[in-house]
C-alpha cells in the first residue's frame, strides 16, 4: 500500500486496550518474536526522539533520565536508554520495581552491562533536562498507589521536559481517566494505533501533544479485530474536505447550491443569530434566509447583506412568538433552530419539528427540547435530525444516561440510538455520533471555549447540508466536515492571535483562511 494511503487509513483508527492487545496476538501468532516487535518499536521511537530534541534544542550534553516500568512499556524504555546511549548521549536509568517481565528484565541486565548508569533514588533524577516516562502503557489495570504514585507526584513537580512512550503512565488506556495520579507529560508518543484515552477529554492535559508512531502493523490485522466498518473512528483533513461539495459543478446558481433557514435570536441575543448567519455565509450556501423577532431585522440585514432576513412576531421581552406567515418550511433543505432564542420561543419548536427536510437543534431549541421528552420527540421525526448539545445541555437531555455512563463517547452513541438522531456532543473532542457509528474531532484548541462558538457551528453545519440534501448524500459526513472545519479555524486563528484572540467573529473570519491550504485551486 502507498505509505501516504497508509498513514491517512491509520490516522482514522481507534482502538481500546483489548482491541492493541487482540491485534498483537494476532501478529506475534504470525510470527513475528515479541523481542523483535520490541527492537523495531523502540528503534523508531529513538529517531523520532532524536529529531524532538533537535527541536527542543537538547543535545549530548543535557541529561536524560529513562523511567522504567515493570511491563514491556519499561522494555521499550530499555532499548530506548540503550539507543540513546549508543548515539552519545548522557542517559540514566530508574527502575522502582522488584519484578519485571522476562524480555524487560532481559534488557534491563543487558543495559547495566554496557555500563548505563542506573539510580535507585528519583532525586537523583532532578538534575536531568528530559525524561522519558515507560512505566506503564495500554497494561496499566489498577490504580497506582504507593510508591509509584508518590514517585509520579514528586516527577510532577518538577515541570521537566517529559516524553511519554505509548502513553502517559497512570492514563486508561480507553477512558483517559487518571488511574490515581498519572505523569504530565509534555509529549506522548502513541505506539502504533490511537488509543481510545487521546479522544477523551478527562485525560487530555496529560498527553501533550500527541503523535502516532507506525510500526507496520498490517491492515488485514487491524481490520480482523475492527472490521470493515469500526464504530469508532477519527476524523482527518482528507475525510473531511472529501465531503465538502467542491469543486462546484461549472453551471452551479444559488437554487442548486441549496436554501437554509436559520430561526435565532432576541432582542437580547441578537449576535447570536448574526453569528450563525456568518458560520452559514462561509459554508458557500446558495441562498440564507434568517428569522428574527421583527425589531432585530434592521440589525441583521445590516450584517448580513446578503440574506433574506424574515422578521417575526415576537413576544414584550423581544424573542419569537411565531414563525411569519411568509414562511414555508418546504421551501428549505435545511433549517437551524436554536442560538439566542430564550425560552420563552418555545411556541416555534413544535413547528420546526414537523418539517421534511433535516434540522439542526441548538442552544435555546435544546433547552425547550429537554422539556419536551427528548427520546419520544427526536425519534418521532421521519427526516434526519442533529442535536448540537454541550455536556451541559446534553445532561438536561438525557439525564437518564448520565447517571448510568460516564464515558462521552459511549453517551453520545446511546443518546443516537435511542432517538435516531446526530448527537453532536461538543467540546475539547467533539464527537458525532450516528446510531452506527462515532466520529471524534482529535484537534482542536482550548480557544474555542467562548460564548458564541457554537452559533457559528450551527450555522456552518446549516450552510453545508442543502447541498448535500440536494445530491441526496448522506447527511452525517458532512457534519463531521462542519465539526473539523470550525475547529481548524480556531487552531489558526489561536496560532495567528493567542488563544486569547478568538472571539466568535474574528472565528468566522478565519474559516475559509483555515481552508484555504486543504483545497486545490480549479485548474
Ligand atoms: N510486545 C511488544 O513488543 C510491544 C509492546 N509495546 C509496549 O508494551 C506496552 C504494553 O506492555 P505490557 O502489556 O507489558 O504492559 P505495561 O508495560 O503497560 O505494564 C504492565 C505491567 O505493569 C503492572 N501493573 C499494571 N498496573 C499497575 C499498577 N497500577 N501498579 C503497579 N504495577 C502495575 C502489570 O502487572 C504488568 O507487569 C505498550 O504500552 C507498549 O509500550 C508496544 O510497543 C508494541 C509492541
Ligand atoms: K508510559
Amino acid at each position: 500500500m502507498n505509505p501516504q494511503l497508509r498513514t491517512e487509513k491509520l490516522q482514522q483508527i481507534v482502538v481500546t486496550a483489548e482491541q492493541m492487545r487482540n491485534i498483537e496476538d494476532r501478529i506475534f501468532s504470525a510470527g513475528i518474536p515479541v523481542a523483535a516487535l520490541m527492537e523495531k518499536v523502540a528503534g523508531k521511537i529513538s529517531q523520532r526522539l532524536q529529531t524532538l530534541f533537535s527541536e527542543q534544542q537538547i543535545n549530548r550534553y543535557h541529561k536524560i533520565g529513562i523511567l522504567v516500568g515493570p511491563g514491556h512499556n519499561g522494555g521499550d524504555a530499555l532499548v530506548i536508554a540503550r539507543e540513546l546511549y549508543f548515539l552519545g548521549y548522557y542517559v540514566i536509568i530508574y527502575s522502582p520495581f522488584s519484578k519485571r517481565k522476562e524480555l524487560t528484565e532481559a534488557h534491563a541486565n543487558y543495559a547495566v552491562s554496557l555500563g548505563i548508569p542506573v539510580c535507585s533514588n528519583i532525586e537523583e533524577l532532578q538534575t536531568c533536562d528530559v525524561l522519558i516516562d515507560g512505566l506503564f502503557g495500554f497494561g496499566l489495570e489498577r490504580f497506582i498507589i504507593g510508591e509509584i504514585a508518590t514517585i509520579i507526584n514528586t516527577i510532577n513537580t518538577w515541570n521537566k521536559f517529559v516524553v511519554s512512550i505509548d502513553l502517559p503512565s497512570g492514563i486508561h488506556t480507553d477512558t483517559g481517566e487518571i488511574l490515581g495520579t498519572a505523569i504530565r507529560a509534555d509529549f506522548t508518543l502513541c505506539l502504533g494505533l490511537w488509543k481510545q484515552a487521546f479522544l477523551q477529554e478527562v485525560g487530555l492535559d496529560y498527553i501533550g501533544i500527541a503523535e502516532l508512531i507506525d510500526f507496520d502493523i498490517p491492515l488485514t490485522d487491524i481490520t480482523a479485530i475492527l472490521g470493515e466498518s469500526p464504530i469508532l473512528n477519527r476524523i482527518t483533513p482528507s475525510i473531511a474536505i472529501h465531503s465538502l461539495p467542491l469543486p462546484r459543478l461549472a453551471n452551479s446558481h444559488k437554487y442548486k447550491n441549496g436554501h437554509l433557514l436559520i430561526i435565532a435570536g432576541s432582542q437580547q441575543y441578537t449576535g447570536a443569530a448574526i453569528l450563525a448567519g456568518l458560520g452559514a455565509r462561509a459554508s458557500g450556501i446558495g441562498m440564507l434566509s434568517i428569522a428574527v423577532p421583527n425589531s432585530i431585522k434592521p440589525l441583521l440585514s445590516s450584517a448580513l447583506p446578503e440574506a433574506l432576513i424574515i422578521g417575526c412576531p415576537e413576544t414584550e421581552n423581544g424573542a419569537i412568538l411565531k414563525l411569519s406567515e411568509e414562511i414555508d418550511l418546504r421551501r428549505y433543505q435545511t433549517i437551524a433552530c436554536g442560538p439566542g432564542l430564550t425560552p420563552e420561543a418555545h411556541p416555534i419548536l413544535d413547528r420546526v419539528l414537523t418539517a421534511n427536510c433535516p434540522i439542526i437543534l441548538d442552544a435555546d431549541a435544546l433547552n425547550i427540547l429537554a422539556k419536551l421528552n427528548p427520546f419520544f420527540t427526536l425519534s418521532s421525526r421521519q427526516s434526519p435530525t442533529i442535536i448540537t448539545p454541550h455536556f451541559g445541555e446534553f445532561k438536561r437531555l438525557f439525564p437518564e444516561l448520565i447517571e448510568l455512563e460516564k464515558n462521552k463517547i459511549t453517551l453520545a452513541k446511546q443518546a443516537a440510538e435511542l432517538t435516531g438522531a446526530i448527537i453532536v456532543l461538543k467540546g475539547a473532542r467533539t464527537c458525532i455520533a450516528t446510531p452506527n457509528q462515532v466520529w471524534i474531532n482529535p484537534d482542536s484548541t482550548p480557544a474555542l471555549g467562548r460564548g458564541g462558538s457554537g452559533d457559528v457551528l450551527t450555522g456552518l453545519i446549516g450552510g453545508l447540508l442543502p447541498p448535500i440534501i440536494l445530491a441526496e448524500k448522506p447527511v452525517e459526513s458532512i457534519v463531521n466536515t462542519a465539526v473539523w472545519w470550525h475547529s481548524q479555524a480556531g487552531i489558526l486563528a489561536a496560532r495567528e492571535r493567542t488563544e486569547l484572540g478568538v472571539d466568535a467573529y474574528t472565528l468566522t473570519q478565519y474559516l475559509i483562511p483555515a481552508l484555504i491550504p486543504f483545497i486545490k485551486p480549479r485548474s
